[in-house]
């Protein structure tokens, strides 16, 4: 099992380029399902989360063309050949559960594995569900499979999520381009995510309109086409490295950032007195830190575009080291707070209590072993490891490599000193 080596204490410095966004390439690769043309996504994240999902796509049917180091994926779904996403393809990902919807609406029925994805929360599909079955679906839940069909085709209905669900958004969405009628979306989700695919799937022929916002309409059409779409650029990407550079010190660029999407991020690290010069029209994000320490404030996890539960952990890495106590609120997920024992193994002081995390600023912290629970907090543990005196080895980082794409690379780019070796865990 691969870890990472980190040596801490070196200041960040230089330019980081953003990768195209896994929580969106995944939904967009999932739109393939619904044409039986071709579909090209550039700016495609190579990561260890879309390679798993081609390869669901290509039992499914689709011609998966993406060669390795190629940031230009082809989807050809002219011919699907199976309506089952297996156990073993679905488990692993959260996002693969989408399948479900555009299978129905393409072939009238299927079969998919209840989903994983990080383990972070009950995660329960309900909503999904509740949404494809207003549609028209018959669904039925049989040894851990969804086995679903319209027999009398799916049709436009009125939807009001009881939460706004980002992953039940997106599949409603899709499901509906295909469906007879309109489809009404209230209480919505707003993540960008969530308007990249709808940009994609109107390119396409679908009309969606709304998207962004907490009400959506899509009006069926019969048909969908191909198209080229580049895939939005990664905000928890961009957030990550921002809070790497706020907590090491230094002076960072970040290249291709998708700064509207990132202002609640934004202001969080300015009123930790962090430097923070973001340029909208150039898309890029400079993050300066020099001597000063950071202050601690406190922060709440929130729907788009309130602060991302993506972002949570690096965020309680970087107010670790503050002066202070902050508070940190998370409100999406129940049981999102795994890395806080993992950073106390370098030293930091957090008391979990229920959904609050109360973090008291030490002014150093020091290299340990520590292990990647999930994807975030893996990285979390990447920048407390950066800032910290002394090694730091993080172990199991398959969770990291799940999101992100040449992460050693960008980081050592700037300075930084990580390794990645092999074999048992240290
Ligand atoms: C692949 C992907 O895009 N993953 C993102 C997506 O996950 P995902 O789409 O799974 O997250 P949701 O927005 O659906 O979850 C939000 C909340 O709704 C609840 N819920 C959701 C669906 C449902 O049917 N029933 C239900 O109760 C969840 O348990 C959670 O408490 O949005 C999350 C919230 O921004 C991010 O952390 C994930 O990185
Ligand atoms: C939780 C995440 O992914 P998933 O929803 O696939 O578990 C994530 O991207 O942070």
């Amino acid at each position: 099992m691969d870890r990472l080596h980190i040596k801490g204490g070196a200041h960040l410095n230089g330019r980081i380029p953003v990768s195209g966004a896994k929580n969106s390439a995944l939904k967009l690769m999932v739109a393939c399902l619904l044409t039986d043309q071709p579909i090209t996504l550039t700016n495609m994240p190579s990561l260890a989360d879309t390679r798993f999902l081609a390869q669901l796509l290509e039992t499914l049917g689709v011609e998966v063309y993406w060669p390795k180091g190629e940031s230009t994926c082809h989807l050809n779904g002219a011919e699907l050949k199976s309506t089952i996403a297996p156990y073993d393809q679905v488990r692993k990902m959260r996002a693969s559960f989408n399948v479900l919807g555009p299978l129905i609406a393409r072939s009238g029925h299927a079969t998919v594995s209840l989903p994983g994805g990080c383990a972070i929360g009950a995660r329960p599909v309900d909503l999904h569900l509740q949404a494809l079955e207003a549609m028209g679906a018959d669904l039925r839940v049989e040894q851990g499979y969804v086995k679903a069909a319209a027999i009398h085709g799916l049709k436009g209905a009125h939807i009001n999520f009881s939460m706004p669900s980002v992953g039940a958004t997106e599949h409603a969405m899709l499901t509906a381009t295909l469906a007879e009628g309109e489809t009404v979306l209230e209480n919505a989700a707003r993540e960008p995510e969530i308007e990249d695919l709808a940009d994609c799937l109107n390119a396409m022929g679908a009309k969606i309109t709304g998207a962004g916002t907490s009400k959506i309409r899509i009006q069926g059409v019969e048909k969908l086409n191909g198209t080229t779409h580049a895939v939005m650029p990664d905000r928890i990407e961009a957030g990550t490295y921002a809070m790497a550079a706020a907590a090491a010190g230094g002076d960072v660029t970040l290249e291709g950032a998708p700064v509207a999407a990132l202002g609640a991020m934004i202001s969080k690290l300015r009123e930790a007195g962090v430097t923070v010069e973001a340029d909208e029209e150039a898309n890029t994000l400079r993050i300066v830190r020099n001597g000063t320490r950071l202050k601690s404030i406190n922060v709440s996890t929130q729907p788009h575009p309130g602060f991302p539960t993506d972002l949570q952990a690096q965020f309680m890495a970087l107010m670790s080291l503050a002066d202070g106590t902050s508070i940190i609120r998370e409100t999406i997920f129940e049981n999102r707070f795994m890395h806080a024992p993992e950073l106390q193994r370098l030293g930091a002081d957090i008391l979990v209590r229920g959904q609050e995390a109360i973090v008291k600023g030490v002014p150093q912290l020091t290299g340990a072993p520590v292990m990647a629970t999930d994807l975030r907090a893996s990285v979390s543990l990447v920048i407390a490891g950066l800032a910290a005196e002394g090694e730091t080895v993080v172990n199991r980082i398959y969770h990291l490599d799940r999101g992100f794409e040449r992460l050693e690379e960008k980081l050592n780019a700037c300075g930084a000193s990580i390794e990645r070796r092999s074999g048992e865990d240290e």
